[in-house]
């Protein structure tokens, strides 16, 4: 073995996902080529290599490393380069150059154990030099970190994510149960865990591996939208996943039962397996519901019929007789459920029952599951519409707790009616969340699109409410003629009942383009963006146009779509920054997307009076752009709807997505004045009718289709609605039953 040190002068290659490295070693009288996985070196930095020579065809002499150590920086040039990398957030090529030139070869010395005096440096403040002091003892730390966790295979993406987990716990708890990785991270499964586990010598039938991979595999299931799953599948899956007896499976389902953190039942000769939050979600969500629904309610002392009477007049319209049926049911029921597809009347309807509530000084609250939904209730009912989560005022409390709902039984809303829209996308958990904190005696109105993809997390929720018939339901069932003057929302009722959508008719809003191969798919579709919408319609290519698409890989998939789209809309310029995550570039400009509900993320709101309003919370959905980039700062700052302003720090840009095109499951709740989507050939599973009745009732004024009819008839012959394993439905007779005593 051989021992080299040196000066990294350049990185040539770096894969992020394993940390294999090739990079460019200055020794003292060499400069050499050195090749292996190095998930920690920096540009810079001076670093101790051990290996060998070995010889590459194509590259020559090369020295591949087998272990390596950092050094402290030995030379003013190295220190330089070292803190100018980007490695520590605050300093850039700037303030290294300037710490450099002040301390001198004392500089890491200074950072490490005196950082006060940064702020003999000129342009850095107090602020600033606990920002730089704090950066870089958490980079030290997370040097050692990622060194242990490199032994063990653990690439370093994977290493920043654990560890802002546990922050200087990494090592114990990691030691301790390998497997918790795959509960806590982000990314992590079992199998990763498990390889981590072997890898340190854990035992194949150890109780922690068969726990891991019962639960991991119970999760696998939810993720798939069940609330529970027989006990029959559960032990086939996680016995092909563990590879051990089926008996020690059986054992471990059992010993997690009498643990608590699984939940056996017994339903029609079947047990089901829930994992715990889903059970008592399910079990609290049926009970809530025919509570409400039974509870004797405040009575109005009003003329029911009189007054709709006075709402027709007053918005000088004729209501439907189901229109009418609800806001007649809206007064007498604890529980009610207004159903319709687009254009049936829903907000209408909503907007009078408001009315009539408020007319008799009841307070009505107003809520939907997304921020986007939220945002279109409050504009179609000019009332103040929330998320559900802000209506519960979901916040964090404390390290220990971490985020919670501050509304529930005990300070629950305080409203006499709460409106609930798109109901389709709420799960079962946020369902025992919101109900929790509804009283009985208050007046629940559930409003969604049944025929909607169901939500994202498990659960049927609506679908489960509306077939137990044990609340009031309204379906909402005619298109009025202002609607029907719409190709879209006509044609999204003919997919529905499983009819062809009336194509390209002349003057409407609904169009198919024929293309037969994918690469025809893509480029009209890029040529429609960029050209032929914006110029015949007018639109903003941008703003206006979303492209939907059922996948996320594959050469109409959303990786691809936005590849091309960035790439005509917003292509490189020597005047705008880019930044790289992974395999995807940010660029000032980009359209973007949260991918996830971060409620501690700030934002602020720059007006033009200099008055500032600040906040938090950033959700998934969430459309942006890319305001700034800033290397220096390691920050991008994302311009969100209403001008919030929010600034990512580099390591939080897993967070966001490009979004010119976007999948169809992200755009549940959304609308966008055009959608376009490519119509081609992906698996069965994917490709069915309510995924393209969601995708088209996006679109408010224009809808292209692109690609062969034949997968657009696919699409509507495939009614293959995946089945959920839910418990609801069949929960809520048993409470029914069991307070009426039969
Ligand atoms: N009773 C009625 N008579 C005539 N027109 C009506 C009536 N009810 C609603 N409309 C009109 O029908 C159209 C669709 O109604 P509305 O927006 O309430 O439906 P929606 O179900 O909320 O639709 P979407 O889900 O697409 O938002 C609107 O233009 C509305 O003014």
């Amino acid at each position: 073995m051989i021992t080299l040190q040196g000066t990294i002068e350049e990185i040539i290659y770096k894969n992020e996902s394993n940390g294999y490295t090739v990079a460019i070693l200055e020794t003292e009288d060499d400069v050499v080529t050195i090749v292996g996985y190095m998930p920690v070196i920096n540009l810079g930095e001076t670093i101790m290599v051990q290996g060998n020579w070995v010889y590459h065809s194509n590259y020559g002499q090369q020295f591949k490393v087998d272990t390596y150590q950092a050094v402290v920086p030995a030379s003013l040039n190295g220190i330089e380069k070292y803190l100018s990398s980007g490695l520590i957030p605050g300093i850039g090529p700037k303030i290294a150059k300037k710490i450099v030139e002040k301390f001198g070869l004392d500089s890491i010395d200074i950072l490490q154990y005196n950082p006060d005096r940064l702020l003999e440096i000129d342009g850095i403040g107090k602020k600033k030099a606990q920002k730089i002091a704090e950066a870089f003892a958490e980079q030290r730390e997370i040097r050692d970190i990622m060194i242990f966790l490199q032994e063990y295979g653990i690439s370093p993406t994977y290493g920043v994510r654990i560890y802002k987990k546990y922050g200087n716990e990494t090592i114990s708890k990691i030691r301790e149960n390998p497997y918790r990785l795959s509960e806590d991270i982000f990314g992590i499964g079992f199998k990763m865990a498990d390889k981590i586990a072997r890898n340190m010598g854990v035992d194949l039938r150890s109780d922690y591996r068969i726990f891991a991979g019962i639960k991991f595999t119970l999760m696998e299931f939810s993720s798939e939208g069940h609330t529970y799953v027989p006990k029959r599948e559960l032990v086939d899956k996680a016995q092909s996943l563990l590879e051990v007896e089926r008996e020690l499976v059986e054992d471990g389902i059992t010993a997690l039962a009498l643990k608590q953190e699984i939940q056996l039942e017994n339903v029609d000769n079947e047990i089901r397996v829930y994992y715990m939050p889903f059970y008592y979600a399910e079990a609290n969500v049926s009970k809530k519901i025919i509570e409400l629904a039974l509870t004797e309610l405040k009575e109005l002392d009003i003329n029911v019929e009189e007054e709709i009477n006075k709402l027709e007049r007053e918005s000088s319209i004729k209501f439907a007789k189901n229109q009418k049926e609800a806001i007649r049911q809206a007064v007498f029921n604890g529980v009610l459920v207004i159903t319709g597809g687009p254009g049936t009347g829903k907000t209408t309807t909503i907007n009078s029952i408001i009315k009539l509530f408020e007319n008799q000084g009841l307070s009505v609250v107003l809520a939907a599951p997304t921020g986007r939904a939220a945002k279109r209730m409050s504009e179609a009912t000019l009332r103040e519409a929330k998320t559900i989560h802000r209506l519960l005022e979901y916040s964090f409390v404390d390290d220990e707790t971490g985020m919670a709902f501050a509304r529930d039984e005990g300070t629950p809303i305080d409203s006499d009616v709460v409106i609930i829209d798109e109901v389709s996308m709420v799960d079962i958990l946020l369902m025992n969340n919101l109900l929790k904190a509804i009283m009985p005696g208050t007046r629940l109105i559930l409003v969604g699109d049944v025929d909607q993809l169901p939500s994202v997390g498990p659960g049927n929720v609506l679908r489960d409410i509306i077939d137990s018939k044990v609340v009031k339901v309204v379906k909402l069932n005619e298109i009025f003629r202002q609607a029907q003057e719409s190709m879209i929302i006509v044609n999204a009722h003919r997919i529905n009942k499983g009819e062809m959508p009336f194509l390209n008719v002349k003057d409407k809003d609904f169009f198919f383009i024929n293309k037969d191969s994918n690469k025809e798919v893509v480029d009209t579709i890029i040529e429609l963006c960029k050209e032929r919408l914006p110029k015949f319609y007018g639109y903003d290519p941008v703003k206006d146009i979303q492209v939907l698409t059922p996948m996320k890989k594959g050469d109409t998939g959303v990786n691809v779509l936005n590849e091309r789209l960035q790439d005509v809309l917003n292509p490189k310029h020597k005047l705008k920054n880019e930044k790289q995550v992974g395999e995807s570039i940010f660029r000032v400009g980009d359209k973007v997307m949260q991918i996830k509900n971060n409620y501690r993320m700030k934002w602020e709101i720059v007006k033009d009076d200099g008055i500032n309003e600040e906040g938090e919370g950033v959700f998934n959905g969430d459309f942006g752009y890319v305001y700034d980039i800033d290397e220096e700062e390691n920050e991008m700052t994302v311009l969100f709807d209403d001008n919030k302003k929010v600034v990512y720090s580099f390591s939080q840009l897993d967070e966001l997505k490009l979004a010119y095109a976007i999948t169809i499951h992200k755009s549940q709740g959304s609308e966008f004045p055009v959608v376009v989507m490519p119509i081609c050939w992906g698996p069965p599973m994917l490709l069915t009718r309510n995924l393209l009745y969601t995708a088209i009732t996006r679109a408010k004024e224009l809808v292209v289709l692109v690609g062969n009819k034949k997968f657009l008839y696919m699409m509507i012959n495939n009614n293959r609605i995946t089945k959920r394993y839910s418990g609801l439905n069949k929960r809520l007779h048993k409470v029914l039953e069991f307070i009426k005593g039969e």
